[in-house]
């Protein structure tokens, strides 16, 4: 059903006449959705339109049975935390979330109940009284999602979230958005594969302003089958390697460094392995962009 989904429909956006995105056609479903590209591959851009706080080109967008031109129905279904997220930083974290709240038109006797479920739920209760600067840069994003989440839209839309977190707050993040994405979409733009590979079954890849995939995370991982490797060389070789193949990995032990790399033809002298969604991306990007074309 209409919905339910996001569609996406030849969707094109210049910035002058720097094309931004080209002909994008996507249908995204409830779940964890993963935008991957580069840098500069349009992922923003496309955020910033199905969030209705930046204008396109040409072509259509209907998100949940609603067309992207209603802003303010658009605006009610969609909960966004941007690349740069702040706020008032001598602001206390309740009372941050009650200002937005107001801005919302969340009416008092609901917004504080809301509050309150929205920071157990990013686990912040014990910081409500903090003031937002004395906050790490973890707990900044998990009250981005409160923001976000506080007027109950269907959409989540999250633009890297996880650049410059510790690792043990990315995973926290992660699971958070995980657990959101259940009753409603969440799409999560990065260029951090490892966080879609822990959280997304479907993924886009943006490059350079094109769709090149859209798909299960195990339909691009099995592109990469019999063609990833592993081979132990020490580092006068390495050069050798780097020109030809494209290396995914290297771990240095000792005077030994061992590598990872594509191959598309067989190598007897090292060992395959069983790809990751690394691998897989490197290969299809590789593969899409060379020319080459890949086997679909
Ligand atoms: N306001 C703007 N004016 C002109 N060009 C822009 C503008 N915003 C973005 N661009 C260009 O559009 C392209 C896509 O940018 P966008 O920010 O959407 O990419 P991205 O995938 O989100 O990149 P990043 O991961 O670095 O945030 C880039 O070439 C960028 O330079």
């Amino acid at each position: 059903m209409s919905e339910d989904k996001i569609i996406i429909k030849n969707l094109n956006k210049f910035y002058g006449k720097k094309q931004a995105l080209k002909d994008i056609n996507l249908s995204i479903e409830k779940g964890m959705f993963g935008l991957l590209g580069r840098n500069g591959a349009g992922k923003t851009t496309l955020m910033r339109i199905i969030a209705s706080t930046l204008t396109y080109t040409s072509g259509d967008i209907d998100v949940c049975g609603i067309n992207i031109k209603n802003v303010k129905q658009i605006r009610k279904n969609i909960g966004y935390l941007p690349q740069d997220f702040s706020i008032y930083p001598s602001m206390k974290v309740y009372e941050s979330l009650e200002y937005l709240g107001c801005l919302s038109k969340i009416s008092t006797k609901v917004l504080n109940k809301r509050i309150e479920y929205m920071l157990e739920k990013v686990n912040l209760i014990e910081e409500k009284n903090m003031k937002i600067k004395a906050l790490s840069g973890g707990m900044k994003r998990r009250l981005g999602i409160a923001q976000a989440l506080l007027h109950e839209p269907k959409i989540l839309i999250v633009d890297e979230p996880t650049a410059g977190l510790d690792p043990e707050e990315r995973v926290r993040f992660r699971n958070l958005l995980s657990e959101v994405s259940t009753d409603r979409i969440v799409i999560l733009s990065t260029h951090i594969v490892g966080d879609i590979e822990a959280t997304c079954e479907k993924i886009g890849i943006l490059n350079e302003g094109s769709l090149l995939y859209n798909g299960k995370v195990d339909d691009l991982i099995e592109k990469a089958n019999n063609k990833v490797y592993k081979i132990t060389t020490n580092k006068n070789e390495l050069p050798i390697l780097k020109k030809k193949y494209k290396i995914t990995g290297m771990h240095t032990s000792g005077d030994k460094v061992i590598v990872r790399f594509i191959s598309e033809s067989l190598v007897t002298d090292a060992e395959l392995c069983t790809p990751n969604i690394e691998d897989a991306y490197m290969f299809y990007l590789d593969k899409t962009t060379s020319g080459n074309g890949v086997e679909v």
